[in-house]
């Protein structure tokens, strides 16, 4: 990883971070438990807007506030979810600049002949990927995907969206018949992967921006239906940076700021709990990871469905964003430090806030377990998002990599639910280890005989 990036400066039209707050007036608010505005927010980002780059000194005072605070709130468990993601299919005409997950959905037509990676797995497909790793003992299966232009919420949609003039321009809709694959529609896939008493985390704003395209139909109704054919949580992806000038750089196509905040709590207002995320490290500003973080806060204030904040770091390798220059590199560690402190101190009404092996390792991320994270993510079986952007630490934890790990740094290893209502605190003498909260779940380990792929050793540090 890199370190030379500052985030002080950009190469865009976008204002220089200023305020007419001081660093140390920040961390003071920080200290007493006041709520931080964004200014404060964008010090304590950038450890002063007054001076260029990172100051060890201020960054490490930031940290320790943050990771007390942690304490005081949640405690010393760390927490992780037996689960497996199910990416349905890649193809996607979005174009957003960040992400090598997608395939042009051109090459995906039955009459192409272009060559492509990636996937589309019909509803029978994914309902049996779920079923194996039910009986590992998985309790939750994660599933993000394309927007592939053949899905539409079900056989009504259709209809509308063959309606148009020209569906293809004017709402990215082709039939299924155009298709290798037909994915089916979006409530056969609900009802497809909900099975066996697994929690559904699914259906991202973006996708169910999607299941609604060329209609008139509410998020809450579109969420509702979803919910009805099987869907439990929804995850808050898509997000990026919630600040239009960004999307209007790195994800012209997809939906706006105030859009994504509306299919949010569409699925609030439908019963289903939300996480949060927000991917950093690109073309914005600290003032933008602010003004985002405010955008989280003020939707919870509102609601109080958000179950946690997931930062993505922004893997940069194999990306658009990189290999056209607009970007030198992802954010620094650093970065990634104070992003996990800074949503720490500032999002005081959402409990959870996440590190990700998947992004940062393992070493780095139980280092982001002492800066104000709590929740170590989950077992995932399979990763294609960041291993397709250039991430290089691996698709799976077993049960005991998570309890070495998170002992290793003197936590309390903890199972928890989606929901993080149910939690089961590990014995880590009371090894080997796995799932015991699933349906099918009995403690025996999910894939004994397997490392974590492609990151070695998962007991050896990675950096
Ligand atoms: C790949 S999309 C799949 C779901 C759906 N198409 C959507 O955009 O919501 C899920 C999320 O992965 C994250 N992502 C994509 N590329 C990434 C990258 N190179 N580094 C870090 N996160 C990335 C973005 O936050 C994105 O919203
Ligand atoms: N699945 C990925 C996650 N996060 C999943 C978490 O386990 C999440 O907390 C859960 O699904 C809901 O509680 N994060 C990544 O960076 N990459 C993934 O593929
Ligand atoms: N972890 C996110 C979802 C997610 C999925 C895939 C990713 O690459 C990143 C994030 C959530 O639980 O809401
Ligand atoms: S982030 Fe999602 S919407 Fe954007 S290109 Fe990738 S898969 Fe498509």
């Amino acid at each position: 990883m890199t370190t030379e990036r500052d985030p002080d400066q950009n190469d865009f039209d976008f204002a220089e971070p200023a305020t007419d707050q001081s660093f140390e007036n920040a961390l003071e608010k920080a200290r007493d438990g006041t709520r931080l505005s964004v200014d404060d927010a964008t010090e304590l980002l950038a450890t002063g807007t007054d001076a260029d780059g990172i100051d060890p000194v201020r960054k490490e005072a930031v940290l320790e506030l943050a990771d007390r605070r942690r304490a005081e709130t949640v405690g010393d468990e760390v927490t992780f979810v037996a689960n497996l993601n199910n990416n349905v299919t890649t193809a996607c005409n979005t174009g957003c600049l960040f992400c090598n997950f997608k395939d042009s959905a051109h090459a995906f037509e039955a009459d192409s002949d272009v060559d492509h990676a990636g996937f589309t797995k019909p509803p029978a497909e994914s309902g049996a990927v779920v079923e194996d790793a039910l009986e590992m003992g998985i309790y939750e299966v994660c599933s993000v995907s394309g927007l592939h232009p053949a899905f539409a919420l079900n056989a009504e949609h259709h209809e509308v969206l063959e309606g148009y003039d020209d569906p293809a321009s004017e709402v990215n809709y082709k039939p299924p018949e155009a298709y290798a694959t037909d994915p089916g529609t979006y409530l056969e896939q609900m009802e497809a992967m909900s099975v066996g008493g697994v929690h559904l985390h699914s259906m991202t704003p973006e996708e169910a921006y999607h299941a609604k395209r060329g209609t008139d139909w509410e998020y809450e109704s579109v969420y509702r239906d979803l919910a009805d054919a099987g869907l439990d949580s929804a995850p808050g992806t898509a997000a990026e940076i919630l600040v239009d000038e960004v999307r209007d750089v790195i994800c012209p196509g997809k939906i706006r700021t105030d859009d994504w905040v509306a299919a949010m709590e569409g699925a609030m207002a439908a019963g289903l709990d939300v996480t949060s995320t927000m991917m950093y490290g690109h073309v914005e500003t600290v003032e933008h990871r602010a003004e985002h973080l405010e955008v989280i806060r003020d939707l919870q204030d509102r609601t109080g469905g958000i179950t946690e904040f997931v930062p993505l770091s922004f893997i940069h390798r194999n990306t658009p964003l990189y290999r056209q220059g607009v970007v030198d590199s992802g954010p620094s560690r650093d970065e990634d430090e104070l992003v996990v402190a800074v949503a720490r101190l500032f999002l005081d009404n959402v409990d959870h806030v996440q590190a990700s092996w998947v992004k940062s390792g393992d070493a780095h991320g139980l280092k982001l377990l002492n800066c104000g994270a709590d929740d170590f993510m989950g077992t995932i079986l399979s990763e294609e998002i960041t291993k397709r952007a250039g991430g290089e630490y691996g698709e799976y934890r077993s049960f005991d990599d998570y309890v070495e790990m998170i002992t290793a740094i003197g936590r309390t290893p903890v199972e928890r639910s989606t929901d993080y209502r149910t939690r089961r605190r590990i014995d880590p003498d009371d090894g080997p280890h796995g799932p015991r909260l699933g349906p099918r779940a009995d403690g025996t380990p999910m894939l004994p005989n397997r490392t974590a792929g492609g990151d070695g050793d998962p007991a050896s540090a990675d950096d």
